[in-house]
């Protein structure tokens, strides 16, 4: 039996179990990653996350969503262990390597310039990303945004009465998206205010998503609706998003440590 510690924290409730395993290797499987996650029967989180050496950059971050599949990108937990290492810090992620800087009990993230040519979303076929001839019964015509990780964002009259939970599951495993896709439904309160709720790939319904704030506020500005500085509105609390085009895309905004735990992860399975 080998126990280790771990840190329970959140960014704008998109929760998270953070296991450094910089100095002693943990082995992390999907069925593993998901059987944590668990609300009911293991620890409960959103996202997993895996800390471990890495060779070009501070720190490599692994990040598994809920249902125990590996993915490229996560805003909110990316400023999470930016607020864990304490000093500017270079993560390397299967998305990129990104620059962060924490604050107090807050973190600025720096993601990579976007995608989106519909090869990189990716999409199945080509089309164009920015005004897709796509819909789903009252949600047409997204827009498409790779930012680490991949998001279609619906711009709508008012979020709270788009049945996310029903359409979000059908959208997310449509063919249109190889790799699946997480799905945004935003609404614009003015040129510097967005409303939005995702449903997350792998995951769900959940309070926040950082990278989802990041493509909605790159859609908004890209096609006009909004000027950077934007700030997203979330269920679970507000992030300030930046960006040119061309450029990175800044994003900064709360994140929360709960407890520090332990636990033998062989006892996951
Ligand atoms: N909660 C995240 C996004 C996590 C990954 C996402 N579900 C995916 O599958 O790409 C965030 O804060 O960005």
């Amino acid at each position: 039996m080998t126990v280790t510690s771990f840190h329970k924290m959140h960014g704008l409730g998109n929760d998270f179990v953070i296991i450094d395993a910089r100095l002693a290797a943990v082995e992390m499987t999907a069925p593993r990653a998901h059987a944590i996650a668990d609300r009911r029967t293991g620890i409960g989180c959103d996202q997993l996350i895996l800390l471990e050496p890495s060779n070009t950059a501070d720190v490599r971050m692994r990040i598994f969503n809920a249902d125990g599949g590996e993915v490229e990108a996560c805003g909110n937990a990316t400023r999470c262990v930016a607020t864990l290492l304490g000093t500017p810090a270079q993560i390397e992620t299967k998305g990129g390597i990104l620059e962060t800087r924490p604050q107090d009990n807050s973190a600025t993230v720096f993601l990579n310039p976007p995608a989106f040519e519909w090869e990189f979303i990716p999409l199945a076929m080509p089309m164009d990303t920015m005004d897709m001839p796509v819909g789903w019964e009252t949600l047409e015509r997204p827009m498409a945004v790779n930012v680490g990780n991949p998001h279609v964002i619906f711009f709508v009259p008012d979020t709270d009465s788009v049945d996310l939970e029903r359409l979000g599951p059908i959208i997310e495993t449509d063919p249109l998206f190889p790799e699946k896709i997480n799905v945004n439904v935003a609404t614009i309160v003015d040129s510097q205010n967005i409303r939005l709720r995702v449903w997350e790939r792998g995951v769900g319904l959940t309070l926040a998503c950082g990278t989802g704030a990041c493509a909605t506020a790159v859609a908004a500005i890209r096609s006009g609706q909004a000027a950077s500085p934007v700030t997203i509105h979330l269920p679970g609390g507000e992030l300030r998003i930046g960006w040119q085009e061309g450029g990175p895309i800044e994003m900064e905004g709360p994140s929360t440590h709960v407890f520090t735990g332990q636990a033998d992860w062989s006892a996951f399975g």
